[in-house]
């Protein structure tokens, strides 16, 4: 059966990982997202109103919002209070793995090693975001992770550009890429839209 998580990996081929100072602005970027093609919108709990965010987002047509950043149960709690629909974190602490089991919540955890997919595998879980994906090695990590581990699928996210996701989502591991670049300080909807239509392309 497909996990909530794998069918919210499959969705879209690109993730945009969202840093909100403004609410004002969430729906309209959500918008733009979902029209260019990308309904998968990681909202991150960076900034002091990333919940209204969440909440802003969520009411918008087509879009399946999660909390990025989500680094404890508490904060587990609220973005789901919030309405989130998926749950991604950095990495992986058993805490925050067991809380988001008992919610049911879709989970995304981070891993960056070997070690760190065991700990997932020994809490049930297999679908992971490989993060920081350049930095701990990029490709060539990944290829030498998907060994061991054949059956888990990741979605790598840092440091990965609009040059680079092709690559990525060339690998069999991979499900969907995550990504900041689709959204920066100061670009119009228009541009959002662009970008994501580009990105949207990318499907294998
Ligand atoms: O705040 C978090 O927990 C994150 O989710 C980290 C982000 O995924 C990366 O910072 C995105 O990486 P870039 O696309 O290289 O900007």
């Amino acid at each position: 059966m497909t996990s909530p998580i794998e069918t919210v990996m499959r969705t879209a081929p690109v993730i945009p990982v969202l840093v909100i100072d403004d609410v004002a602005s969430a729906a309209p970027i959500a918008a733009a997202l979902v029209a260019g093609g990308l309904p998968v919108l990681e909202v991150t709990l960076r900034t002091p109103v990333a919940l209204d965010v969440i909440r802003e987002m969520a009411a918008v047509d087509g879009a399946i919002v999660g909390a990025g950043t989500v680094l404890n149960p508490a904060q587990l709690d609220q973005a789901l209070d919030a309405g989130a629909q998926f749950i991604v974190s950095p990495g992986l602490t058993d805490p925050l793995a067991r809380a988001a089991i008992d919610r049911q919540a879709a989970f995304l955890p981070g891993i960056a090693n070997a070690s760190d997919i065991m700990r997932g595998l020994d809490l049930g879980l297999d679908r992971f975001k490989f993060f920081p994906a350049e930095s701990s090695g990029g490709i060539r990590a990944l290829r030498a992770l998907s060994g061991p581990f054949g059956d888990v699928r990741f979605c790598p996210t840092g440091g990965i550009t609009p040059a680079t996701a092709g690559e990525w989502l060339d690998e069999e591991a991979v499900l969907c890429v995550g990504g900041s670049w689709l959204v920066k300080a100061g670009m119009d909807m228009d541009g959002i839209t662009k970008n994501a239509q580009r990105a949207a392309q990318l499907r294998r």
